[in-house]
């Protein structure tokens, strides 16, 4: 089997990963699975930028075929925010609750479905010992709901109502999401590239 290492300590997103690469028969392994692992400062201004430090500091650092994902969530009506600060978006304790009810609270006046409208964006760069790393971006489109609703994800999930489905992202089983999510799109396009 080919490994490759996501570098990632979001659980969230090694389930994801896991679902969607395992099948196809790479070993996915992620910076849960290392006690010594180090953590990259997400200084970049884009998501992509982001996504590059990870990969590139981790594939250094193990000498390994690594994928990094940046992602988050950009709302029209706060002119993108939270964007590359949406894991830190109501502080530094990166809590998803807390982060949620921040977007609720900021959009708490605005009733009109089409003033709510948001994506879910993933950059995912790949970095392999002695080549160029690449690079590919996903989105979904949807709207922030007035409340949060569905048990199934992680992070904003509860709060974003998929446009495809008009139903929010964690009402979704794992294999709806796998098939429309931002990460799958993007993992899509970076399976195209490395294949
Ligand atoms: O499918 C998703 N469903 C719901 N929320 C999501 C999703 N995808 C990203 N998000 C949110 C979670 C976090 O607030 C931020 C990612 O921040 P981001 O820095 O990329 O990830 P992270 O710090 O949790 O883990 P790590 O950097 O180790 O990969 O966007
Ligand atoms: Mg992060």
């Amino acid at each position: 089997m080919t490994e490759i290492i996501i570098a990632t300590k979001n659980t969230g997103k090694v389930r994801e990963f896991k679902a969607l690469l395992e099948p196809l028969g790479y070993n996915v392994i992620s910076l849960l699975d290392f006690t010594d692992s180090i953590d990259v400062e997400e200084t970049g201004a884009t998501f992509v930028e982001n996504a590059i430090l990870k990969a590139e500091a981790i594939a250094n650092a193990y000498h390994k075929r690594t994928i990094a994902d940046d992602s988050g969530l950009e709302i029209d009506y706060l002119n993108g925010e939270p964007g590359v600060y949406s894991a830190r978006y109501a502080g530094l304790h990166k809590d998803d609750k807390d982060n949620l009810n921040k977007v609720l609270e900021k959009l708490s006046t605005v009733h009109n479905q089409q003033d709510r409208t948001a994506r879910f964006v993933c950059a995912l760069a790949i970095s392999s010992p002695g080549e160029a790393t690449k690079t590919v971006l996903g989105t979904c489109e949807g709207y922030i709901a007035e409340q949060p609703s569905g048990e199934n994800g992680f992070g904003y999930d509860p709060i974003f109502i998929v446009k495809e489905k008009m139903k929010t992202m964690a009402s979704l089983s794992s294999e709806e999401k796998n098939n429309i999510s931002h990460r799958a799109m993007a993992l899509k396009k970076l399976i195209e590239l490395i294949k």
